[in-house]
C-alpha cells in the first residue's frame, strides 16, 4: 500500500493534458455488452475503475484487449452470468451492467453497487425505469435480480434528475420493442457521450443532453469505434490547482463549455482564466475573494468539484458557503482539512469556510475520490509536507496524478507505507 507525499509551496507552471472522462468510461464499457460485434473505445483513462470493469466484462465472456489508451471489446460470446459480489462492490458504476445485460439478455443478477461513500446512493429510479420497460426486479440478499420476457418501450418520468438512472434506462431501452420517453432526464455531457456510442452501434436516440430523451428500440446493435470525451472533473481539478498555486498553467484537451459553472465561480473569486478551443489558460492569481457555491445537476456546479473547490476557498478572503444539494453528506474531507489548519465548519448540507489561512502539512486520509483531490490541492498550498493515505480512492479516478503534477513543477511522490502506518490508517 502506498501513500502520497506533497511538499507544498511550489508554483505550478506549464501544460497538463486531461485524460478521457472517468464518468463516461464507466458507462461506455458496460454499454459495449449491447453490441454483437467488436467495439473499440479510444482515449480511455488509465484508472482502476476501468481495470475493474474490464475484468468484469471478461468474467461474462467478453474478450478485452487494451492497447495504450484504447480498448477493444469483443462482446459476441458474452452471456448473462450472475455478478452478485466481489468486483461489483468496488465501484458504483457496476450498476450499468443491469441496464446493459437486461437490454441484451433480458436477465441479469448484479450485486448492489459500491463506489465512494457519499451518504445514501439509492437506485430506486433505475429500478422504476426497468420495471416500466417490463422487467421484474427483486432484491435478494443484496443482489438485484432482473428478468423480462420482453422489454417494451414506455414513458418514464424520473422523480429525481439522475445521471445513473438516465444512462441505465437508455441502455435497456435501446433494445426494448417500441418507443421510450425519458422525462426529467439528466443532461450531463457523459449522457451525450453514451448516447453517441449507442447511436454508432445502431441505436435510435434523440434528445440526449436535454431533459427529454426519445428512444426507438432496435432488434440488434453492432460494434463500432468511439472516442471518449475529456474528463471535465479532472480538468476542473487541475484548474482549481492552478488557481490555488499556478503561475501560468494551460489545461489541454478540455471542452470549456463543460466547465462554465466552475470558470464563472473562479472568475468571481478573481482568478484570470482565458478559454481557447480546447484549452484553459490560468494566469497567476492575486488576492482571492470568497464566493458561495451550490452543487446542482448539469449545467450547475458539479458535486464532484465541490471538495477540491473547498480547499481553494481556504485561501480566499471572507466567508464562503459550500452547499451540496446532490450529496448532502459529501463533507468527509473537512475534518482532514481542519487538521491542516483550515477554518471550516459543517452545518447541515453546507460547509462554511473562512479564509485566508496558512495551511500546514499534516498526515491526512482520503475517504473518497474527490476528498483525495481536495487534500492534494491543500497539500500543494501547505507549509511543509502533507502525507495522504487512502490512495486507492484517488487511483479510481485520476490517471498519472503524480506524473502530471510533477511535470507542472510540484514536489509530489508516492512512497510505500510501513506495516504500522497501514494498521493506523485502517483503524482511523
Ligand atoms: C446529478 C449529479 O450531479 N450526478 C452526479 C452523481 O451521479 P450519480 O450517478 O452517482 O448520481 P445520480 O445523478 O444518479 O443522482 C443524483 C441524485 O439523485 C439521487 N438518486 C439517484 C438515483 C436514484 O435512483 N434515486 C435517487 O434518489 C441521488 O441520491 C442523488 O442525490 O455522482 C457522480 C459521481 O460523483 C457525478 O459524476 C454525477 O454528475
Ligand atoms: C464519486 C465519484 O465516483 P463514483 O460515483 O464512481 O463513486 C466521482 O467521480 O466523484
Amino acid at each position: 500500500m502506498e501513500k502520497l507525499l506533497i511538499e507544498g509551496g511550489h508554483s505550478l507552471k506549464g501544460t497538463v493534458r486531461v485524460s478521457g472522462a472517468k464518468n463516461s468510461a464507466v458507462a461506455l464499457l458496460p454499454a459495449s455488452i449491447l453490441a454483437e460485434s467488436p467495439v473499440t473505445i479510444e482515449g480511455l483513462p488509465n484508472i482502476s475503475d476501468v481495470d475493474t470493469l474490464s475484468v468484469l466484462l471478461e468474467e461474462i465472456g467478453g474478450t478485452v484487449k487494451k492497447d495504450g489508451q484504447d480498448i477493444y471489446i469483443d462482446p459476441s460470446n458474452m452471456f448473462s452470468m450472475p455478478l452478485p459480489n466481489g468486483k461489483v462492490k468496488k465501484l458504483r458504476a457496476s450498476y450499468y451492467f443491469m441496464g446493459a445485460m437486461l437490454g441484451r439478455f433480458k436477465k441479469a443478477v448484479i450485486g448492489l453497487p459500491g463506489g465512494c461513500h457519499l451518504g445514501p446512493r439509492p437506485i430506486d429510479q433505475h429500478i422504476k425505469g426497468f420495471e416500466a420497460l417490463g422487467a421484474e426486479v427483486t432484491n435478494e440478499q443484496g443482489a438485484i435480480y432482473l428478468r423480462a420476457e420482453e422489454l417494451r418501450g414506455a414513458r418514464i418520468y424520473l422523480d429525481v434528475v439522475s445521471v445513473g438512472a438516465t444512462i441505465n434506462i437508455m441502455l435497456a431501452a435501446v433494445r426494448a420493442k417500441g418507443k421510450t420517453l425519458i422525462e426529467n432526464a439528466a443532461k450531463e455531457p457523459e449522457i451525450i457521450d453514451v448516447a453517441t456510442l449507442l447511436s454508432s452501434m445502431g441505436a435510435k436516440i434523440k434528445g440526449a443532453g436535454t431533459d427529454v430523451i426519445r428512444i426507438e428500440g432496435v432488434e440488434s446493435l453492432n460494434g463500432c469505434r468511439h472516442t471518449i470525451i475529456p474528463d471535465r472533473i479532472e480538468a476542473g481539478t487541475y484548474t482549481i490547482m492552478a488557481a490555488a498555486q499556478g503561475d501560468n498553467v494551460i489545461i489541454d484537451n478540455v471542452i470549456p463549455q463543460h466547465l462554465e459553472s466552475l470558470i464563472a465561480k473562479l472568475r468571481e473569486m478573481g482568478v484570470s482564466i482565458d478559454t481557447k478551443d480546447d484549452q484553459l489558460l490560468i494566469s497567476s492569481s492575486n488576492a482571492l475573494k470568497s464566493v458561495d457555491i451550490k452543487t446542482l445537476v448539469y449545467p450547475g456546479f458539479p458535486t464532484d468539484l465541490q471538495q477540491p473547490f473547498t480547499s481553494l476557498l481556504t485561501q480566499a478572503k471572507g466567508t464562503g458557503v459550500v452547499t451540496d444539494t446532490i450529496y448532502s453528506a459529501r463533507f468527509k474531507h473537512i475534518d482532514e482539512l481542519r487538521r491542516m489548519n483550515a477554518d471550516i465548519k459543517v452545518e447541515s448540507s453546507s460547509a462554511i469556510v473562512n479564509g485566508p489561512v496558512h495551511l500546514e502539512g499534516a498526515k491526512v486520509k482520503a475517504s473518497d475520490l474527490r476528498a483525495g483531490a481536495a487534500l492534494v490541492v491543500a497539500g500543494l498550498l501547505a507549509n511543509g509536507i502533507t502525507e495522504v493515505s487512502g490512495l486507492e480512492h484517488i487511483d479510481r479516478g485520476y490517471e498519472h496524478l503524480v506524473e502530471k503534477l510533477q511535470s507542472l513543477g510540484a514536489n509530489i511522490w508516492r512512497e510505500q507505507m510501513t506495516e504500522s502506518e497501514i494498521e493506523q490508517t485502517q483503524n482511523a
